[in-house]
């Protein structure tokens, strides 16, 4: 077992060498999330998945070492040896935290964890020791009760980071078109009844430049072709159900086209239509052309009902802007099946695969 601890002072290894290995060989850390929840559980399934074995990157685990040691005894009877990674052989940061965790009950003490597990991840990767960061789920509300008030791992991530300019993109690639599926959210976790007086031009016009910022810089494309959503139904029928879209949605796009003529940039999609042709690109290989480039959803919800219906288990949650590749599955800590051995590890195995191709992509671009 390579069992360590992360100081922040502790010296770093700059040589050349050292650099040149890192970008062709990215180092990625990799959070357990609430230990109440599957985070461990999906963890040690994806690290003893052929795909992530035969990736060329190194993997650190930071969780309670005990935590993961429970965890990987209780897999263990349950479930054939080589369908989860041995505990000896990972390297994990461990960060000790309180014993009285109770699998699927999300608390003060799991919260507490959770939150200081991404804290010593956020610190490490700052420090240069990794590239990206895939984090496992946590629970918003057991942060809450820790009295760690952020809205969910993303703020903290971008709070770190000094970064006040970040977004929430959903990444999913078909099985069966090959596909890529990408979704920003305009707003994030807040309350419906929030939604309408948070969007704003200013808003919008900041997420937009983000993604098209990320497309360019993530995902090599330069003249992307993106979809903005409506608010309203039928995106206000001409105000009769709405006026957000005349008021000042269409006159925003409108001056962004003439700022960006490298984005095709849509006109406001009724949002209960917007997911067909997506639907049709991600099913079918003949209607790839149906689909765009990235879509742009004015609230959580109206972004991942359809996220989660086409691809629940491919989708991947990136934060973007950060200094740092983050990635994280799309779904949530599962209580309710906790401690069980049946979590279905795929999302996270997107998420660590996609970490590293997003942290090569980077270290190529800086090289360049
Ligand atoms: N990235 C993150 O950290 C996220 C965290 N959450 C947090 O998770 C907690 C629970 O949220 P919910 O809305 O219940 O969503 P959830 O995703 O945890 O669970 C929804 C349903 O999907 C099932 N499910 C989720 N992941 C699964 C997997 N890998 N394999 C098999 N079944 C799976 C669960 O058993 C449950 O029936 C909340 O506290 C929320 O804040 C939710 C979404 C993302
Ligand atoms: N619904 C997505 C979600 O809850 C992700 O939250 P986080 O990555 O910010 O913790």
């Amino acid at each position: 077992m390579n069992n360590w601890h992360y100081h922040p002072d502790q010296s770093l290894d700059h040589s050349l060498e050292a650099n040149l290995e890192a970008q062709s060989r990215p180092r990625i850390a990799i959070t357990i999330g609430d230990p109440a929840g599957i985070g461990m559980e999906i963890i040690l399934k994806s690290l003893a998945d052929r795909r992530i074995m035969s990736l060329d990157a190194e993997f650190t685990v930071f969780g309670s070492f005990d935590h993961l040691h429970n965890a990987a005894q209780d897999l263990a009877q349950k479930l054939p040896s080589q369908s989860i990674s041995d505990l000896e052989s990972l390297a994990i940061c461990d960060i000790s935290t309180s014993n009285e965790i109770m699998v699927g009950l999300g608390n003060q003490a799991s919260g507490a964890a959770s939150f200081a597990y991404l804290e010593a991840a956020i610190a490490a990767t700052l420090a240069g020791e990794f590239a990206a960061i895939v984090t496992a789920p946590i629970a918003k509300s057991a942060w809450k009760q820790a009295g760690h008030d952020y809205a969910g791992q993303t703020e903290l991530l971008a709070d770190r980071s000094q970064v006040d300019d970040f977004g929430m993109l959903f990444v999913g690639k078909s099985p069966h078109s090959d596909w890529v599926l990408r979704t920003l959210l305009a707003t994030v976790h807040i309350p419906l009844s929030q939604v309408t007086q948070t969007l704003s031009p200013a808003l919008i016009e900041q997420k937009l430049e983000l993604l098209r910022r990320s497309l360019l810089q993530d995902f090599a494309i330069a003249n992307p072709r993106i979809a903005l959503s409506g608010i309203n139904p039928h995106s206000g029928e001409q105000g009769q159900l709405g006026n957000e879209e005349q008021d000042w949605l269409i006159p925003l796009i409108q001056r962004y086209r003439q700022q960006h003529p490298d984005v095709t940039l849509s006109d406001p999609i009724p949002p209960d239509t917007m997911w067909v042709n997506p639907a049709k690109a991600w099913q079918d290989r003949d209607r790839l052309s149906l689909g765009h480039d990235a879509y742009l959803a004015m609230y959580h919800d109206q972004g991942l009902i359809p996220v989660k219906l086409l691809a629940f288990d491919r989708a991947v949650n990136t934060t973007i802007g950060l200094p740092f590749v983050r990635t994280s599955p799309d779904h949530g800590t599962a209580f309710n099946i906790a401690g069980q051995a049946i979590a279905d590890p795929s999302s996270m195995i997107e998420a660590i695969v996609l970490a590293v191709e997003l942290a090569q992509a980077r270290a190529t671009n800086k090289t360049r």
